[in-house]
């Protein structure tokens, strides 16, 4: 069923500067015996988005929408389930700007129920971080972490240890549903040697896994990763389960991809990934299971899924409550704390103001409204190192290293950790032959982008349904009313730009009923030259580039065929200085309010 909600609030939101959502046509949920709600890739945007009000709801409120859900379903004598897949840190300023950082984040996020977790591969690019993983956020959710593919060295023992349990079984509260869970983490190679991930294909040939697909007494297989959900780690582990419970029902959850997805395996098994920086919460539901009251199951199972527009109307709508008797004093008390952690940590600081957008992905590049074209024309001009003088070189930044628009208005303190969270700094080789520094760059824009999750291939992380659209131009459709079950209305209100998913299942998933966004490619890095005299090329450059990437400048400068060994022969270039600072720097100086 489709509503329409014409509620407009004022001054709901926890948070003065949080805006208020806006009215939207909205598809329902149908419940089953057993829901779940569904957070991945937050990356410490608790505090909700605060220039977008569709995605404005904090963590506080999701508190409140998870207890408010929970007592829906089980006054129905139904269950509901918590779940988030990691990449809870890294991109936002409530994470970022504190020192050390995330000292106000893990006190918030622990505030929410949540069932089952697991780790990203930002918890573990960094050894304080997966320690903080370890002596932390397990502790805190004692029990509902797993970790089934991940080891890391304890700090005091030295020891290499799991993470976290590698699964769990355990029975539903209502309907008594027999569940054996599992936690993992695509084949990621890019971590600090505290950790070890181990690959997929090998974990699950393991005698514990073995063991654990074999049991009897299950009703529901539920695998939650950090693992897109159309992924050969995915679909490995479907295949394992299957070859030796052929008809037992499979829920996935997975992430890390930044997108909207829901992948159908066979008829009994559907996996879900529920976007990015909460602007998103996907919803699943099962019926028809069996389970130990039953011990058959009737019709089915059916599964159903949305993906939810994370904001205060589409709150109000789902648990059939207002603003009076829709928070809890938990949730309350949870976005007093964001705010709180916010005002210490100085967010709303203004460094400068933007004199208008500027997209990573929702204008070409280039173009003079485009993010990259912005970094490579004017902040990288700044980048000089005093030794090198006006020396020309080539400065090579992978796109993935930016992670947000930036939009027109104030540029905060928090906007600086959103832009560009990560603390790499930069190398440089010198008197490179100018011809093979630009061989580099279109060796490395040649790499398959986003084709695995492997790091290895260098990747831009594209945002929303990029990757599902080869073309160039990738524009969000409007659900035609022959691929939807639901009747579109095709007048009245104006609806508001957002996302229009098209998953496996079809084109009826969101919740919130919006208009197309066109979305545009990205290379995989960029690599101007940045020279004094911009009329002459120059014989040979400093080749400078972001350390993250040094692996694949490596590789790249290998297939130009420059015989140099960059590991050894390269050097820091404008010491300590990070992208962050970088562009920080040069918003404060040109970015007048
Ligand atoms: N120091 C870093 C760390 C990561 N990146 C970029 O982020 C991508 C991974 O992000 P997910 O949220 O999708 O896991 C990675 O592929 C890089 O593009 C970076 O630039 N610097
Ligand atoms: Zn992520
Ligand atoms: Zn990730």
């Amino acid at each position: 069923m489709l509503f329409l909600l014409w509620l407009l609030p004022s001054a709901l939101a926890a948070q003065p500067s949080a805006p208020d959502p806006i009215s939207a046509p909205l598809r329902a949920l149908d419940f089953g015996q057993l829901n779940f709600l569904h957070t991945t890739d937050t990356h410490g945007w608790l505090a909700g988005h605060l220039q977008e009000p569709s995605y404005s709801a904090d963590w506080g409120d999701y508190v409140s929408f998870a207890t408010r859900m929970r007592e829906k379903a089980e006054a129905q004598g139904q269950d509901l389930l918590v779940i988030d897949t990691g990449d809870r840190v890294e991109g936002n300023g409530l994470y970022d700007s504190s020192e050390p950082k995330g000292i106000y984040l893990s006190d918030i996020f622990r505030h929410q129920h949540i069932d089952l977790l697991t780790s990203g591969n930002h918890e573990l690019y960094k050894q304080n971080t997966s320690e903080a993983e370890l002596l932390i956020t397990v502790p805190n959710f004692r029990g509902n972490y797993l970790a089934s593919n991940i080891d890391i060295i304890h700090p005091t023992t030295k020891e290499l240890v799991p993470l976290a349990p590698r699964f769990k079984k355990f029975t539903t509260k209502k309907q008594g549903i027999r569940i054996v869970a599992f936690g993992f983490l695509f084949d990621f190679n890019g971590n600090y040697n505290n950790t070890v991930v181990q690959r997929v294909s090998s974990t699950i040939k393991e005698d514990w896994f073995q063991e654990a697909i074999r049991d009897k007494e299950v009703d529901l297989f539920l695998v939650i990763g950090h693992v897109p959900v159309h992924s050969p780690e995915y679909r490995a582990i479907f295949k394992e389960i299957r070859a030796i419970r052929w008809d037992t029902p499979i829920q996935f959850f997975g992430g890390h991809q930044h997108v909207r997805d829901y992948a159908q395996y066979d008829s009994k098994a559907f996996g879900l990934a529920s976007g990015r920086f909460m602007e998103t919460v996907g919803f699943m539901s099962i019926d028809g299971l069996a389970s130990k009251a039953s011990h058959q199951s009737a019709v089915g199972p059916v599964f159903k899924r949305r993906y939810i527009d994370n904001n205060l109307l589409s709150y109000y709508h789902h648990t059939g409550l207002d603003q009076e008797s829709f928070p809890t004093e938990e949730g309350l008390n949870v976005s007093r704390l964001i705010a709180k952690a916010r005002s210490d940590l100085h967010l709303d600081h203004v460094h400068g103001c933007a004199p208008h957008d500027l997209w990573m992905s929702r204008a070409k590049y280039p173009a003079t409204d485009n993010i990259y074209t912005w970094l490579e024309t004017q902040v990288l001009g700044d980048l000089r190192d005093e030794s090198r003088g006006d020396t020309p070189k080539i400065a090579i930044v992978n796109t993935g290293a930016m992670r947000f628009d930036i939009f027109k208005g104030p540029f905060t303190q928090d906007s600086t950790f959103i832009v560009s969270p990560f603390t790499s700094t930069f190398r440089y080789v010198k008197d490179v032959p100018y011809e093979k520094a630009q061989l580099i760059v279109d060796v490395l824009n040649e790499q398959p982008q986003v084709s695995s999750t492997d790091e290895s291939s260098l990747t831009t992380l594209a945002p929303l349904e990029q990757l599902a659209y080869p073309e160039d131009v990738i524009v969000q459709k409007w659900p035609s009313a022959s691929s939807t079950n639901e009747q579109i209305p095709m007048s009245g209100p104006d609806l508001v730009p957002g996302y229009t998913t098209k998953d496996d299942l079809g084109t009826d998933g969101d919740d919130t009923i919006h208009s197309p966004i066109s979305f545009y490619r990205v290379p995989n890095c960029i690599g101007p030259l940045i020279s004094a005299n911009a009329s002459e090329t120059p014989k040979t450059v400093d080749l400078v580039y972001l350390d993250f990437i040094e692996g694949y400048v490596i590789l790249a400068a290998k297939f130009a065929g420059l015989d140099v060994d960059i590991a050894k022969e390269s050097d820091a270039y404008m010491p300590h200085m990070s992208l962050t600072n970088l562009i920080l720097e040069w918003v404060k100086k040109n970015w007048k309010c």
